[in-house]
């Protein structure tokens, strides 16, 4: 069981009798493009600076964009790209959050999984993978995108469900998107799943983690009921449905790109030119020291400036039947020059 520290009489930060530190470990879950990132970077520009803290994220492409995004604000970011680390890459996710406990000695480690990360495969490793001496407790934090709830509840319900059923915390994030009455019945289908979660609303996922609820441990009949695909809190079967077998395509480049070549090629990303694209992002160098964000989500194109430098820009894209020369071709064709 995860919630293992309970008779240890050490507390996050501390040494272990065993002479381990342990930390307390956030798993920021939720679907492709929901807002886990924005929420993460809000939560460590606002932490209590004496909190120690860590992050690993993970990536589905082989370059990856969170980890550069997240970089630079008081905390050790360690990536974990290219795959999933609920299938693929289990040893490599025990090893980094050894590697993350003994070397950096957090207080507390936010994991960022995939989008596409089923919550019930990342628990049931995490608990298979004897990692209790190095944490204390683990709270599972859902970032929903209430724009698209409604229709991912109906496209992928168990996959929402056994999410929902999960959580501590569901975050029901892009509150911008949607009407007060949409919120309404959002928080009334959330409730009915899960009635026991601290439900909180908010756009650009804009919360103080002070204001997030902080379990002593996880609820241990809950997490077994997670684990053991039982019955859940509210007497349904929890599903776990497997998502669509994701492609991914990804690369980088040292060298200038031009907005306007940009803007339509994350045009015809989101008109499936290249295949049928979930979520697509990139970071690009339009000038010397300028840095655009782009980013694909449910078919919406959004670009923003960036405020700090990074060193390659990237992309990544994430769907089913990839036209992966053709998106190679068309990334190099938005280069300057
Ligand atoms: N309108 C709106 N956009 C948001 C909000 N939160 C995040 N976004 C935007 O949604 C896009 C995706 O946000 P991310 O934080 O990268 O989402 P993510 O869940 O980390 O994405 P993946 O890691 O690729 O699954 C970005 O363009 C964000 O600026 C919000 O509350 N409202």
């Amino acid at each position: 069981m995860l919630s293992i520290a309970r008779d240890r009489f050490v507390g996050p930060g501390q040494i272990s009798p065993e002479g381990r530190y342990v930390m307390k470990v956030d798993l920021i879950n939720g679907f492709l493009g929901a807002g886990k990132t924005t929420f993460l970077i809000n939560l460590l520009e606002t932490k209590n600076p004496s909190e120690k803290v860590a992050v690993l994220v993970n990536e589905f492409g082989t370059v990856g964009i969170d980890g550069d995004l997240l970089t630079g604000h008081d905390a050790n970011v360690v990536e974990l790209p290219n795959g999933c680390i609920c299938c693929t890459l289990k040893a490599d996710l025990r090893n980094q959050i050894r590697e993350i406990a003994e070397k950096f000695k957090p207080d507390r480690l936010y994991i960022e999984p995939t989008g596409a990360a089923t919550i019930k495969n990342l628990l049931g490793i995490l608990e298979s993978l004897s990692l209790e001496k190095y944490i204390e407790n683990i709270r599972v934090i859902l970032v929903l995108d209430a724009g698209t709830f409604m229709e991912n509840m109906e496209k992928n319900r168990g996959f929402v469900e056994t999410q929902l059923e999960s959580a501590q915390i569901i975050l029901v994030n892009k509150c911008d998107k949607v009407s007060p009455e949409q919120l309404g019945l959002i928080r009334e289908i959330i409730r009915k799943t899960n009635c026991s979660g601290q439900v909180l609303l908010t756009s650009f996922g804009q919360v103080l983690h002070r204001d997030l609820s902080e379990p002593a441990v996880l609820p241990e009949t809950a997490l077994n009921n997670v684990l053991s695909g039982n019955i859940g809190a509210t007497g349904k079967h929890l599903h776990d449905l497997p998502l669509k077998e994701y492609e991914q395509f990804s690369v980088q480049s040292s060298n200038l790109f031009d907005v306007d070549r940009l803007r339509k090629f994350f045009g015809r990303l989101s008109d499936n030119w290249y295949g049928s694209v979930d979520r697509a992002k990139g970071i690009f160098r339009v000038a010397d020291s300028q840095w655009v964000r782009f980013d694909l989500v449910s078919r919406e194109v959004s670009e923003s400036f960036l405020e700090k430098e990074y060193t390659f820009s990237k992309l990544i894209v994430i769907g089913t039947d990839l036209s992966k020369k053709l998106l190679n071709t068309e990334f190099m064709n938005c280069q300057k020059g």
